[in-house]
């Protein structure tokens, strides 16, 4: 095990030819490769890595709210815990894997005139061969309730993200942000395939796989205390405008996030709390 990555802290070990590893910035994970396996996360090659930056790739933590939040109009966008470091709470290491637990407040994030509620949150991240788990638990400590939007934005690796399938998804409801959908009103009729810019969320728990012929494999994800899933990829035409994509390395990922936004929002009251989570595993194509 590394106790330091470079350039930012965090933690990371190399099971045989697998590769497991977390920055403390943002509690972000970001490498899952069980060993012989290729990749399951994408890190673009043109991200910041840097204190105050979003990271592009692997698992952006966001919250308290999602993109601009229900109303709009809160910055920055997906929250302010993915461009703070986290507090490394304890790192496990055993024959089965690693596990990771981070802890953030208001004593990390300061005073947020956007968000005022005496939060506490728990990032755990639990590596094994089979499986990667990420939860995030966020407690309520004040007298006050509040209402939070949060997201596992998972960058998933996939050979070409014009030839992959997504399953699990027939019959939901989705917003369609790229319509500039406000509502939803939109039904996911079979399989999802990535055909131009996709941005929709979905009201949809459970289980979602991504079906990758040029790589032979399948990446199963499944949340849990998650109401949504949100499925993103900006294509050329939108990558085009995002300075830390890499040229052409739209492609190599769709992220199919675990999330609770929109009217699923949750709301704590004093001393209550919420846990989110999403498991992610690899199965061979039949
Ligand atoms: O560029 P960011 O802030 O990391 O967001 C990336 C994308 O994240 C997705 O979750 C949103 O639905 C998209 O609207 C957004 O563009």
């Amino acid at each position: 095990m590394t106790d330091v990555t470079s350039p930012l802290p965090g933690v990371e070990t190399h099971p045989g030819s697998g590769h497991y590893a977390v920055y403390d910035h943002g509690a972000h994970v970001w490498a899952w490769q069980p060993e012989g396996q290729r990749p399951v996360l994408w890190l673009s090659s043109a991200t910041a890595l840097a204190d105050g930056k979003a990271i592009r790739g692997g698992i952006p933590i966001c919250f308290p709210w999602f993109g601009p939040g229900f109303s709009g109009d809160k910055t920055p966008p997906h929250g302010f815990v993915r461009t703070t470091a986290w507090v490394r709470d304890s790192v496990e290491q055993s024959d089965h894997g690693l596990e990771v637990s981070y802890l953030i407040d208001q004593s990390v994030t300061g005073d947020q005139p956007l968000f005022p509620g005496a939060y506490s949150a728990r990032l755990t991240a639990r590596f094994t061969a089979e499986h990667l788990t990420v939860s995030l638990r966020v407690d309520n400590h004040g007298d006050d309730a509040f209402t939070i939007e949060e997201a596992l934005h998972t960058y998933l690796a996939v050979s070409d993200v014009t030839t992959v399938t997504i399953d699990g998804l027939h019959d939901a409801p989705y917003l369609d942000k790229v319509a500039g959908d406000q509502a939803f009103d939109n039904v996911q009729h079979g399989q999802l395939q990535i055909t131009g810019s996709t941005d929709r969320v979905f009201m949809h728990e459970g289980e979602v796989t991504v079906d990758d012929p040029g790589w032979d494999r399948r990446i199963v994800l499944h949340g849990s205390g998650s109401a949504n899933v949100v499925v993103w990829n900006p294509w050329s035409t939108g990558a085009e405008n995002i300075a830390d994509i890499g040229p052409g390395e739209w492609q190599g990922f769709v992220c199919v996030e675990a999330a609770n936004a929109y009217a699923d929002a949750i709301t704590l009251l004093p001393g209550e709390h919420w846990t989110i989570s999403q498991r992610i595993e690899l199965q061979p194509r039949d």
